[in-house]
This record gives C-alpha cells, sequence and structure tokens, in this order.
C-alpha cells in the first residue's frame, strides 16, 4: 500500500468513528463486537490484555472478538472497520429500517409477536425470522400478554405458528449474556420468575390451544406442546430439546407432560439425551397430533381449524376444562419445581460454558 493511500485511510477512518456516532440504528451486538474488535486492532495491534473471567460475559466477549483477529495487520483492521461502518451509513440503513406504524395502526411491542383475529381463531405468530424465531425477554411478556387477551376475546380457539422457515429456535441464548458478572444471580431470579409466569399462562388458558409447526422448533417451544390441545407439523418440522448440551434442565412442564404422552423411555431420549424427533417420529409418540406434506400443509391445516373454530365456543371450552382441569394444580407444581432448577442450572459452570460457546461461535469474525 502506497503512502498515500495509507494516510487517506487514516483520514477515512477518523471520518468513520466520526460517522458511527450519527447512526439512527443500533447495529446489533454482533456488529459492535466486530467494529470493537477492528478498532482495537487498528489502534494497539494484535489482542495483548489477560482474557477476562468467563463471568464477565460483556468483556469475554469483545476480548475473543479481538482475539479472533490474530495477527490481521493494523492497516487491514483500518480499512475493514471504513468498510463496515460505511456499510451501515444511513442510506444503506433504509432497506431494513421497519417502517413506523400509521397513528390509527395499534400495534403495540416489537412485532417480533403478531397477534390476528379472524374466523374465529386468534393466531400468535412468532415474527423474528432472521433469528430462527429466537424468543427474547420482551417476546416472553408479550406473549402472556396475548394468552390473557385470547382468553376472553371473542375467538374460540387460539393458535400458534411461526414466520419464516424455523416454527421457534427457543430461548434467545443472549437474553443471558449480556449481564454484567455482579447481576448474575438476579437475573437469574427474575428469568426464573418471567418463565414461570410464562408457562402458567399455557396452563391456565381456558380455550384449545392449537400449535401449527411450520418448521424445527427447538427447546421451550418444544416442551410446551405437552399443554397444547393439538398439535399439527409440517413434514419438514423437527423437535429438538438440547437441554444437556446447554448445561439446562426441561421446563414448559416437559419433565412431567412427556413421559405420560410418550413414556419415560422415549421422553429421556428426548428430555436428557437431546434426540431430535422427525415430524413424523414426535407424531408417532403422541407429541404431535398429525403431519401434513409442505405442500399442501398450509392450506389443509388452517382449513381444518377454520371448521373447528365454527363449533360452539362454550362446549369447546368446557370440553377442554374436563379433560385438562384434573391436572391444573399437579402442572402448577411441576412448573415451579422445574423454574427453580433451571435458575440454579443458568448459575452452573456446564450453562455458562455453553452460552460461551454459542457466543464465540456468532462472533467469529
Ligand atoms: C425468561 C427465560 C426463559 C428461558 C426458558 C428456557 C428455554 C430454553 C430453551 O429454549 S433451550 C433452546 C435454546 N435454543 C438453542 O439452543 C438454539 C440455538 N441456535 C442454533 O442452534 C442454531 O441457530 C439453529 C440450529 C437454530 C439454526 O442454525 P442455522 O440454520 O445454521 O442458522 P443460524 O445459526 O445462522 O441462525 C440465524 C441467526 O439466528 C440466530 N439464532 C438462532 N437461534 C437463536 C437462539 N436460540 N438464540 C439467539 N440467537 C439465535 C443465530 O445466532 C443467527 O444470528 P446471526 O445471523 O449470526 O446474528
Amino acid at each position: 500500500m502506497s503512502r498515500t493511500a495509507m494516510r487517506a485511510s487514516e483520514k477515512d477512518f477518523e471520518n468513520a468513528r466520526n460517522q458511527l456516532k450519527l447512526l439512527t440504528k443500533d447495529p446489533g451486538n454482533e456488529v459492535k463486537l466486530k467494529l470493537y474488535a477492528l478498532y482495537k486492532q487498528a489502534t494497539e495491534g494484535p489482542c495483548n490484555t489477560p482474557k477476562p473471567s468467563m463471568l464477565d460475559f460483556i468483556n469475554k466477549a469483545k476480548w475473543d472478538a479481538w482475539n479472533a483477529l490474530g495477527s490481521l495487520p493494523k492497516e487491514t483492521a483500518r480499512q475493514n472497520y471504513v468498510d463496515l461502518v460505511s456499510s451501515l451509513s444511513p442510506s444503506s440503513e433504509s432497506s431494513s429500517q421497519v417502517k413506523p406504524a400509521a397513528a390509527n395502526e395499534k400495534q403495540p411491542g416489537s412485532e417480533n409477536i403478531i397477534v390476528t383475529s379472524q374466523d374465529g381463531i386468534t393466531k400468535i405468530m412468532f415474527n423474528r425470522p432472521s433469528k430462527k424465531n429466537a424468543i427474547t425477554t420482551s417476546m416472553y411478556k408479550e406473549i402472556i400478554h396475548a394468552l390473557k387477551a385470547a382468553s376472553t376475546d371473542n375467538s374460540a380457539i387460539t393458535v400458534f405458528t411461526g414466520n419464516g422457515d424455523y416454527y421457534s429456535s427457543g430461548n434467545d441464548l443472549t437474553n443471558f449474556t449480556d449481564v454484567s458478572p455482579n447481576s448474575i444471580e438476579e437475573t437469574a431470579k427474575n428469568a426464573s420468575i418471567l418463565l414461570r409466569e410464562f408457562v402458567d399462562a399455557f396452563i391456565d388458558f381456558p380455550k384449545p390451544l392449537v400449535a401449527v409447526i411450520n418448521g424445527p422448533a427447538v427447546g421451550i417451544v418444544v416442551t410446551l406442546l405437552g399443554l397444547f390441545d393439538a398439535v399439527y407439523a409440517s413434514d419438514k418440522a423437527t423437535f429438538h430439546t438440547p437441554f444437556s448440551e446447554l448445561g439446562q434442565s426441561p421446563e414448559g412442564c416437559a419433565s412431567y407432560t412427556f413421559p405420560k404422552i410418550m413414556g419415560p423411555a422415549k421422553a429421556a431420549e428426548m428430555l436428557i439425551f437431546g434426540k431430535k424427533l422427525t415430524a413424523g417420529e414426535a407424531c408417532a409418540q403422541g407429541l404431535v397430533t398429525e403431519v401434513f406434506p409442505e405442500s399442501t400443509f398450509q392450506k389443509e391445516v388452517w382449513t381444518r381449524l377454520k371448521t373447528y373454530a365454527k363449533l360452539p365456543t362454550n362446549s369447546l371450552r368446557i370440553s377442554k376444562e374436563l379433560i385438562r382441569s384434573n391436572e391444573k394444580e399437579k402442572l402448577h407444581a411441576v412448573n415451579a419445581e422445574e423454574c427453580t432448577v433451571l435458575q440454579g442450572r443458568w448459575l452452573s459452570e456446564e450453562c455458562m460454558n455453553a452460552l460461551m460457546n454459542f457466543m464465540s461461535r456468532k462472533s467469529k469474525l
């Protein structure tokens, strides 16, 4: 590189730093990590500080990102930094910006959960396809709110489904990583309280609850299925509960419902060993009501649900009540116990290692 080009690059670097301050949209943690790493590499060279402790999530993620740049020359890091900032500038921001809601468009929340009501059906849709519909803390709260509203609206049945290729990849693993070391215990406690309230909302839901599983399902969205009244799956759906791999333990009352549904041996394969089931296997084990070919899935399922939603609503409720009411007390007790156990798991080294593995996979630059 010529001296002129290098000088120009230094100036660009300075401009890029200023441009970054003008960004109107948060570029997200992953990009911020890349920017951090490139800045450090450009100004200080290869990573030269001791590795932070495993519990120091944020500094550890920053260190990992910087360290991953190895011996990348300062000039290249500077150029990469300039290129990255320029890709985030307002002109390239516009295409991904969410349109502001019109004044009369009632759309509270993040739009990561979309609730609609039509033909006697309230549909609650996971709408975060770029993250495989992973569930953030605010999405848990929105779902609790949506279930409370659906329990008293005019619809006959309530349906969960996902937008995009996944039903949902379960808990957003970054829910636990943006935490400072001295608030880990409090975060785990709050998450446990939120989880308990979330699962309680499913246990107590008074109308038929249906899952339309449009693609792979992971973690909590699988365990909850034991609390649903019908589960329809596309033949491209899979069912995966990798709790041991994550240093965690089952929730959603699955430690009770799964052995009842499929027997203890099959439940253990899923919940302890993390065996992923195909839709056909999940149907054979009683977790799924029926599997449809992907090509006709949406049409067949929604036609059927519209027919079911025309049935007398009180009768639907009363029949559900008869089927489920004997179990409610037990389910609440199981939920409480699972949340207590999970709270402890989230503080364990096994769980922290698993979260760090996920984060470092993400921050490979
Ligand atoms: C109040 C707290 C309650 C807690 C309740 C306890 C709940 C427990 C669970 O649900 S355990 C299950 C947790 N989920 C996972 O372990 C899945 C993690 N994700 C993956 O393994 C993979 O992403 C995948 C198999 C789902 C999809 O793989 P692939 O097709 O290769 O896509 P990407 O990995 O590139 O994913 C695209 C994009 O989405 C991000 N993402 C996907 N899933 C999650 C997730 N669960 N949490 C956070 N982010 C997720 C992924 O990182 C990519 O993001 P990027 O484009 O890199 O920014």
